[in-house]
């Protein structure tokens, strides 16, 4: 009985606890002035209406109609969690400047449980982890690297793929470039090597990406379930491999892995769970982006001759100014081809894969006239500046030559596909070369025809309805 009576009264005083600091916290956020903007329904708030497909590269109608009807500035609520959305350029370069000192990296739960970002070895923590994370990542695929060791075996990769391509009736662009980028990148982190591994690194993260926008529901049968599952099996497999690295450290293979096993004893913070952390959240980085982004280029080539020619004319100039034509490509060859560099600018642009970055206040923050309290999310749509008409004319035309004008400090304010300030994309220079040897590759030796697709669906994340389909023909070259 007393039994009884004690557990009563501790259930009462736990929820009396919890009523009255969820109060205080509303009492708090009540008194402030709030951006304007609409909760939508309790608990999913507006998210369903963020989800509902847009078919054009604009943004999608959810922002539109909501910075016309609030400003640049508004609240909403999306999956459980009050949000603010920023389409302000200047307020968004202000907060990515701000990492680890009012705000931090964050994403959604779902991206939270796959990737990591919680408790204390998480990915996306600011200070050492941080530092060790851009370090490494610089040391694998940065510019100097690229130049001294990649490059060769980039041009290698392109060829051995693009001829594979020809084998086929019809490729699909997306998952075909996923899967070469993926496994380049895995070579790279831990050794992976495609012909000998019975495992499908690149399907198991096609599934992924699928399961990252899903509905977070953890029963066999969902694409939740089933990206939970390829997630696993991605970290089991690199799991086996680590466990055989330490367990003969002399065979040495000078990859990522190793790098960060050394440091295993130097690092405190580094642990094997975190490394199998940082390799998985790479794989994923370099390989969905660059996949999407490769995809997009072929379609603005297949639908814009005028862009394709003057492409394959800077290409043929460089094959033409060679001893060889056959000899492989140098690093003063790849930094000449500024037409190509052009057409991938404009390209991500367009794109805007991710639509925006996540950040979680750590402090209130005043931003005209209006607080946005602690432990809310920022949307920052970085992507609204790519669309401003008073910089970009015909903002939602595919230009390339638009680029030949514009001066540095207009592209630094207005223009941030990899994002900005501390968090800026670490395999940004990785991404561009690998676009410009595929590119390189692909004009000077094949021709293509497009099979169906090609459509644009953004939900909010870029992607293509039916996939686009082409098939690749080899040219006959005149010698
Ligand atoms: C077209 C291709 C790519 C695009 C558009 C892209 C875009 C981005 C963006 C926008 C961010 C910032 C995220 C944020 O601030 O919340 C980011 C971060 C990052 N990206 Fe990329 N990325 C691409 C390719 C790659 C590749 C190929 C790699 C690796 C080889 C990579 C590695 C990273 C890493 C490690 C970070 C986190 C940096 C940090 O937290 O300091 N990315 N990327």
């Amino acid at each position: 009985m007393w039994q009884i009576m004690g557990l009563y009264v501790a259930t009462m005083t736990a929820i009396c606890f919890i009523f009255l600091v969820h109060k205080r916290r509303n009492s708090r956020v009540n008194k402030m002035v709030l951006p304007p903007g609409s909760k939508g329904f309790p608990f999913i708030g507006e998210t369903l209406q963020l989800l509902l497909p847009s078919y054009s590269l604009d943004l999608p109608s959810f922002i539109q109609t909501r910075i016309q009807r609030y400003g640049p500035i508004f609240q909403t609520r999306l999956v459980g969690r009050p949000v603010v959305v920023s389409a302000d350029p200047g307020f968004n370069r202000y907060i990515v400047q701000q990492e680890g000192k009012m705000v931090e990296m964050w994403y959604l739960d779902t991206f939270s449980k796959i990737f990591a970002q919680q408790g204390e070895g998480r990915t996306n923590a600011a200070g050492l982890v941080h530092k060790y994370l851009r370090n490494i990542t610089f040391t694998h695929f940065g510019s100097q690297t690229l130049r001294d060791k990649l490059l060769p075996h980039l041009e290698i990769l392109v060829r051995k793929t693009l001829h594979g391509w020809t084998s086929q009736e019809s490729i699909d662009v997306k998952e075909a470039a996923l899967t070469m980028t993926i496994e380049f990148v895995a070579k790279q982190l831990f050794g992976y090597d495609s012909d000998k591994s019975k495992e499908r690194i690149g399907d198991k993260f096609a599934n992924i990406s699928q399961g990252l926008l899903s509905f977070p529901l953890n029963i066999p049968g969902t694409t939740y379930h089933s990206c939970l599952k390829s997630q696993r099996e991605v970290m089991d497999m690199m799991r086996k491999t680590l466990k055989e690295r330490l367990a003969s450290p002399d065979t040495c293979q000078g990859d990522f892995l190793d790098h960060a096993l050394k440091d295993l004893n130097t690092d405190k913070f580094l642990t094997e769970d975190f490394i199998l952390q940082i390799m998985f959240g790479l794989l994923f980085a370099s390989s969905e982006s660059t996949s999407i982004t490769l995809t997009l280029v072929l379609k603005f080539l297949s639908e814009n001759p005028h862009v394709l020619e003057e492409l394959e004319a800077e290409h043929e100039r460089i094959l033409k100014n060679r001893e060889s034509p056959d000899s492989p490509l140098t690093w003063a060859e790849v930094k000449s081809m500024t037409f190509t560099l052009q057409v991938i600018n404009e390209s991500l642009r367009l794109g805007n894969v991710s639509l925006g970055l996540l950040r979680r206040t750590l402090k209130d923050i005043e931003i005209n006239g209006y607080t946005i309290p602690a432990g809310w999310t920022i949307m920052l749509v970085t992507s609204a500046c790519q669309y401003n008409s008073d910089v970009y004319k015909d903002p939602l035309t595919f230009n390339p030559w638009r680029w030949k004008e514009m001066q540095p400090d207009v592209i630094a304010k207005n223009f941030m596909p990899f994002g900005g300030g501390t968090r800026q994309c670490a395999g940004a220079e990785f991404a561009k070369v690998l676009m410009t040897i595929f590119l390189h590759v692909l004009v000077t030796t094949y021709r293509w025809e497009k099979i169906k697709g090609g459509e644009i669906i953004r939900t909010p994340i870029l992607g293509f309805r039916n996939g686009l389909h082409v098939k690749l023909i080899k040219k006959a070259r005149l010698s």
